[in-house]
This record gives C-alpha cells, sequence and structure tokens, in this order.
C-alpha cells in the first residue's frame, strides 16, 4: 500500500480533530520510532527545514544527545511550525550545537559537519515540499549528497515530490529512509529513497 500526500494529511487531521491527539505527541511517536531505528551510530548531523519534517529532526537531535551522540543541527529558514518551535525550545536546553543555515557562508560549517559525522539526517522538506528546489536550499541538497558520509532521510528525500515522486530540480539521494506511517506514493520503486522502514505514528487509518 502507498498514500497520496493528501491521504497522509486526512489521517493526521482525524488523528487532531477527531481524537483529540496533539501534533506535537504525534512528531514525538516519529521522533522515537527513528530513534529506535538509527541510534546505532555515534554522530549525526541533522538538516532541517522550517516545517513539521523540520521538527521530526528537532525532537530526534534530543533523543540522541540524551542518549549522548555527538550531534550537529542546522535549521533552514524562520521556524514556521508551532511543534517545531516548541521542539527547538526544549532542544536549546540540551546543546548549543545548533546553527543557522541561511546564507552560502554557512555552507562552510555545514561541510565540515558532514564529513566529520558518520550520520546526515534529511529534515528538509517531508510532505510539504510544494514547489521547486532552489538558491540555498538547492546548494544546501547538493552538499550533502557531495560532503555525506551515510545518508537518512525522515519520511521523504528532500525534493521528492510525495505523489509523483518527480524530483524538484533536486534531491537528496538517501541511503535509507525513514517514512512516517506508511510509504508515500512517489517512493514506489524509487532509488532516491534507498532502503525504506516505516516508523509508527501512533494514530488509525482512514
Ligand atoms: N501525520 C503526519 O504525517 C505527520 C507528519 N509529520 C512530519 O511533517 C511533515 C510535513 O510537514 P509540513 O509542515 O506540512 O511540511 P514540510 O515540513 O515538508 O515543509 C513545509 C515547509 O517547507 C516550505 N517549502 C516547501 N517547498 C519549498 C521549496 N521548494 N523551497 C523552500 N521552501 C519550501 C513550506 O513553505 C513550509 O514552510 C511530514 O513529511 C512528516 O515528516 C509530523 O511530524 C508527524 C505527523
Ligand atoms: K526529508
Amino acid at each position: 500500500m502507498s498514500l497520496l500526500r493528501e491521504e497522509m494529511f486526512e489521517i493526521d487531521r482525524r488523528a487532531t480533530e477527531i481524537h483529540k491527539i496533539r501534533p506535537i505527541l504525534l512528531m514525538e511517536n516519529v521522533a522515537l520510532g527513528i530513534f529506535n531505528e538509527i541510534n546505532k551510530y555515534d554522530s549525526y548531523t541533522i538538516v532541517c527545514g522550517n516545517g513539521n519534517n523540520g521538527g521530526d529532526g528537532v525532537a530526534l537531535a534530543r533523543h540522541l544527545l540524551i542518549d549522548k551522540r555527538d550531534v550537529d543541527i542546522f535549521i533552514m529558514g524562520e521556524p514556521q511550525s508551532e511543534e517545531l518551535i516548541e521542539n527547538l525550545e526544549i532542544l536549546r536546553t540540551f546543546t548549543n550545537n545548533i546553527y543557522k543555515l541561511n546564507e552560502e557562508e554557512d555552507l562552510v560549517k555545514l561541510v565540515d559537519s558532514l564529513e566529520v559525522n558518520e550520520v546526515t539526517v534529511d529534515c528538509i522538506f517531508g510532505i510539504g515540499l510544494c514547489r521547486d528546489v532552489r538558491g540555498i536550499f538547492e546548494k544546501v541538497i547538493e552538499e550533502i549528497n557531495r560532503h555525506s558520509n551515510y545518508i537518512i532521510s525522515i519520511d521523504i528525500p528532500s525534493g521528492v515530490e510525495a505523489n509523483t515522486g518527480e524530483v524538484l530540480n533536486t534531491s537528496v539521494i538517501a541511503n535509507e529512509t525513514m517514512t512516517v506511517y506508511e510509504i508515500k506514493k512517489g517512493m514506489v520503486d524509487n532509488e532516491l529513497c534507498g532502503k525504506v522502514t516505516t516508523i509508527y505514528l501512533g494514530v488509525p487509518g482512514l
């Protein structure tokens, strides 16, 4: 089975509106599920966008830090999602290794981190990707592909359109993808995803 973006958002909406499960709880379920799958490495570079995909990464970063791993966190753009903002506030009590990633000059620190750390976690865009990837986002994705030792994407490789699998100008090429609840249509037979693992979300289906 595979899902359209709209079906995933509907599952999410029902969980929140009918079952009163707050979005921050869903994000925590996802983060813990991914933590349990990937915590075998010592060091991580986590590259976050400004939506909920980024929020998953920030919540994951907290669990890795509590588990004594080395973690650098990069945040792109101005945080928009409430759950990302809340998780960032929590994360700041655990680490100072949180870096802005908005200008070309910020790429130096990113490349250094990608090369030093064992794993890159890609949480720039999930199913909310809605236009071509350009500018600093394009550059960051190119650096991730060029300099990472091993890439794990959260939900879907950033740059891949969730319904069609089309690459919107450029995309992360993942070794593995930890996808939320169920694979998305655009991930079916898509080599950009690498090995795919489904993460428990804790909500009923449609
Ligand atoms: N029930 C669930 O499915 C859950 C999913 N989670 C995670 O949340 C993301 C979807 O989050 P959303 O906030 O809707 O979207 P994104 O984070 O993917 O991105 C939105 C963000 O990015 C901007 N944007 C979109 N395209 C571009 C572009 N080409 N260039 C620049 N910026 C772009 C957009 O404007 C927004 O600001 C899902 O994938 C899961 O990972 C929850 O954590 C748990 C519940
Ligand atoms: K992603």
